[in-house]
């Protein structure tokens, strides 16, 4: 069985306007795993519970199987990085190598010549105030920071917010870095379809502050198909998973499924063989799950 960094059990958070939960959730070690949903779903607040920026009204997060009711211990705190999505403006006044050296004396894994180096990359100018700094350049100096204190937990909630595309690809490919040689786990929240598709290893959809489930993405793709057959309204109404159908011609009925398992077996029972399947792609299975397509 996997082993779970983090864990939301039957977490419940009351906004103003929406209550998160009750949301039983884990995130697996050492893998890369997507928040999605559409916006104020609860995505940042699932990442704000997990820093412990904030407490849950109702249930527990464990991390690494401890809950911390009195507050994280400096060591898991320090073995966390989280980039928000917003940033505090507390910091502005400082310069950019004021706030590293802080974050150095803080972090005891700190890492000088990675920073430089992912500032580098990202060709962010040195010496600045922090209040100078473009959007864009705030958002890599705090990627670069994050890690730089070699993480083993990385919470980032939409990272690529703002990234010029070079810089996007340095993120990616240092973020997967991150998990395949230094083992740390990772929470993202995105909205980019590209950025799942590169980098989730697994998928968790967050819906009115639910959580519809935590699937694998590869497990997720094996499910999609668009299957084109000669028309038998009896079969596809029997037809597992259906979430989209149309007469295609006199004779032809094409239809989509998330259950590619559940389908194939259905269409080899009654001996029919489909004229065409394509496999959906990875925005298109995001989009049904959505609106409920894997509820049916
Ligand atoms: N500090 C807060 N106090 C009260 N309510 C809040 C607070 N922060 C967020 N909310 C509310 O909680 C809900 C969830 O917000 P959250 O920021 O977690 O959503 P999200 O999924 O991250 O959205 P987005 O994709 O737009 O970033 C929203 O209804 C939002 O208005």
């Amino acid at each position: 069985m996997e082993k779970a960094a983090l864990e939301w059990k039957q977490v419940v958070k009351k906004r103003d306007r929406m209550v998160l939960g009750p949301v039983d959730l884990k995130l697996y070690d050492n893998y890369v795993t997507a928040l999605i949903g559409r916006n104020g779903s609860g995505k940042s607040t699932l990442m704000k519970l997990a820093a412990q920026l904030i407490m849950p009204d109702e249930g527990e997060v464990t991390w690494y199987g401890q809950s911390y009711p009195q507050g994280l211990p400096t060591d898991v705190r320090a073995s966390i990085a989280y980039v928000p999505e917003n940033f505090a403006s507390e910091e502005d006044s400082l310069k950019m190598d004021d706030v590293a050296a802080f974050r150095a004396a803080w972090y005891p894994k700190w890492d000088w010549q990675r920073f430089e180096e992912l500032l580098n990359r990202f060709d962010v100018p040195g010496g600045k105030k922090m209040s100078k700094l473009s959007k864009g350049q705030r958002r890599k100096f705090e990627i670069a920071a994050a890690l730089a204190i070699r993480p083993k937990l990385l919470l980032l909630d939409e990272p690529s917010s703002g990234l010029d595309p070079f810089a996007w690809k340095t993120m990616m490919n240092e973020i997967r870095r991150c998990v395949d040689e230094d083992g740390a786990s990772v929470l993202l929240s995105t909205h980019i379809v590209e950025e799942v598709r590169r980098m989730a290893d697994y998928l968790v959809l967050i819906d009115k502050g639910r959580s519809l489930g935590l699937l694998e993405k590869d497990a997720l793709m094996d499910r999609g198909r668009e299957i084109w057959i000669g028309r038998d309204d009896e079969l596809l109404a029997e037809m597992p998973g259906v979430v989209e159908s149309a007469i295609e011609s006199e004779g032809m009925v094409r239809f989509v499924t998330l259950d590619y398992a559940g389908s194939s077996a259905l269409l080899d029972e009654a001996g029919v063989k489909p004229i065409r399947v394509r496999a959906l792609e990875l925005d298109e299975v995001m989009e049904h799950w959505m609106n409920g397509g894997l509820s049916n």
